[in-house]
């Protein structure tokens, strides 16, 4: 099958070619579409990769019913509607890392450019004049430079700020002090403080509720007399109409923007006049280098989503750390298991599942997030309508029907890479129990009460019993009528004479009129059918 992709943005070879390297994924380049005529087209591909100039909007997405993967050649997806996306299944990838470096070194050339007054150097030269005294600049050397956001560009800033003599003080409450300790940042106590001292202020957070309008007027106010404000994030996290009016009123020395609410710029914008102000037009991530590796990153990364299945650099899948491959076994046993219970409780009566509690073993502990979502899944299959239950949207189409989900780690399963999903409805409770050893197939081990040792392929049948002779023979006499292919059959019991518990995994679908027939045979107490989606 082969798999469309369009590409839009001008998005590096060097990536494509790996894309098109694969004969069943079909790639077509074109250049930023406008909004209406990427609409028009959208439903004919599977992923789209591009970068910050097409929007992927939520009505963009309700259009594209075909789509699985949006590839975002950089680190912001501001222009992408992330919830929409994770509503209908479609994993968001990004390329986090590649550009870090560039933003960086933009950092440094542009804050040390409007220091130099090497803009306005340059140009009266060009116009033939030669006038040192009025190009006085400043230095790095004992300024405080502010950062707000120490992830990976706040990171590679700060490092390199060190090289020029500078103080580092930063203000990022989601950062562990280790962190701030390992790049010998001083940790501001708030935002107002950070501000308080800072004779740089730049900007590396991600546009959001919380960052959105986070420098505005009652803030440049608070910064030190001419100090100088840096916005590489992304336009409205620093507000421009304010910043306008702190360079007009010359109450700061100066600033540099690359990035702009609107882009791109408008021609006639006051921001291209205002005093002391450098402008780029969004140059943060325009090397070479880094269009290489953003390219590559995430072009490898669509590819395996479309090819593999591989979600793990989707950053919509939660909270997964890992190898991917590493984790398929587990979320096999999490989907089935949850599968198992889900149907073993409908025929008890209880359809309404209200909790879905997880547990795993240690060594699964980094896969919590998939693992749950796996599990959410297995619950919702041939319940919901939707051609895409999938990981991304599992545990938010299960939160949406009310579903309470938990995970926790724990030593008690016997196995560390054991997996346990408990449902709720009411008064009733199921548990079924699986592992997924590194060196042999998937199992489950246990449902509800009873010890099992089962192979959970295409359909699962559970039957419970009285513990009398002849019901195996008689339920295999009657399977092999119908023309149902036994894989494995395991029986289980409590106590000798009691009630026992048999897990058949049987080949093809199991009919709702063989699971009657089953319930109809001397000492069958209930019949279950679970059969599996996809894998
Ligand atoms: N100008 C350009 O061409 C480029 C701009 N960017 C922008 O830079 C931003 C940062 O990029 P990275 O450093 O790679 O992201 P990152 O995710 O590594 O770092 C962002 C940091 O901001 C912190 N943060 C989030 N909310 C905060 C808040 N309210 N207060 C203080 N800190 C907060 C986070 O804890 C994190 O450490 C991106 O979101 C993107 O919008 C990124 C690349 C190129
Ligand atoms: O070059 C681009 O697409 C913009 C880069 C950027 O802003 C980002 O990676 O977040």
């Amino acid at each position: 099958m082969a798999y469309r992709v369009l590409v839009t943005d001008d998005v590096d070879p060097e990536g494509l070619a790996l894309l098109a390297a694969e004969t069943e994924l079909l790639v077509d380049e074109v250049p930023t579409l406008p909004k209406d005529e990427l609409l028009r087209r959208i439903g004919d591909y599977d992923a789209i990769v591009g970068r910050s100039a097409t929007k992927i909007s939520a009505e963009l997405l309700r259009a594209a019913k075909k789509l699985r993967v949006v590839g975002r050649a950089g680190v912001g997806v501001d222009n992408i509607a992330l919830d929409v996306a994770t509503e209908l299944g479609v994993a968001i990838i990004n390329a986090p890392a590649g550009n870090t470096v560039a933003v960086a070194e933009l950092f440094f050339g542009t804050v040390i450019g409007l220091l130099r007054q090497l803009p306005a150097a340059a140009l009266s030269m060009q116009n033939g004049v030669w006038d040192r005294s009025k190009l006085m600049g400043r230095e790095l050397k004992g300024k405080t430079l502010g950062i707000v956001g120490l992830g990976r560009i706040g990171s590679e800033v700060a490092m390199r700020a060190h090289a020029f003599g500078m103080t580092v003080v930063a203000f990022d409450p989601y950062i562990a002090d280790e962190r701030f300790t390992a790049l010998r940042v001083r940790r501001a106590a708030s935002l107002d403080a950070l501000i308080a001292e800072s004779n740089i202020l730049t900007m590396h957070v991600p546009l959001n509720d919380e960052t959105r309008g986070m420098i505005g007027k009652r803030e440049l106010g608070r910064l030190p007399a001419r100090s100088i404000v840096v916005n590489m994030a992304r336009g409205g996290i620093v507000d421009e109409a304010a910043l306008l009016a702190a360079l007009e009123a010359d109450q700061l020395r100066g600033a540099v923007l690359d990035v702009f609410t609107a882009e791109p710029l408008v021609a006639d914008s006051p921001l291209r006049t205002a005093p002391n102000l450098l402008l780029t037009p969004h140059l943060g991530a325009n090397t070479v280098e880094a269009q290489r590796n953003v390219s590559r990153d995430v072009c490898l990364a669509v590819r395996d989503a479309l090819l593999h299945n591989d979600l793990s650099k989707s950053i919509n899948v939660a909270g997964g750390s890992g190898e991917w491959g590493d984790l398929q076994p587990a979320m096999l046993v999490a989907r089935r298991a949850a599968a198992v219970a889900r149907a073993v409780l409908a025929d008890q009566g209880m359809r309404a599942v209200r909790r879905l509690a997880l547990r795993i073993g240690p060594d699964l502990a980094h896969g919590a997030g998939p693992l749950l979502a796996a599990a959410a899944a297995g619950v919702l299959e041939g319940v919901i309508e939707t051609d895409r239950l999938n990981l991304i949207n599992a545990r938010s189409l299960a939160e949406a029907r009310g579903l309470e989900l938990s995970v926790g780690e724990s030593n008690e399963l016997g196995h560390p890479r054991a997996i346990e999903i408990a449902l709720a409805g009411g008064m009733q409770q199921l548990a079924v129990a699986g592992v997924a050893p590194e060196d042999s197939k998937p199992r489950l081990t246990r449902i509800g009460q009873f010890h099992v040792d089962v192979n959970p392929r295409q359909t699962l049948l559970i039957l419970t019993n009285h513990d009398v002779p002849g019901v195996i023979g008689r339920v295999g006499t009657l399977l092999g009528e119908r023309k149902v292919n036994i894989a494995e059959y395991h029986q289980a019991r409590l106590a000798q004479g009691g009630d026992a518990l048999a897990a058949i995994s049987v080949d093809g679908a199991v009919s709702e009129e063989t699971r009657k027939a089953l319930l109809e045979l001397p000492d069958v107490l209930t019949a279950s059918v679970a059969h599996f989606g996809a894998e």
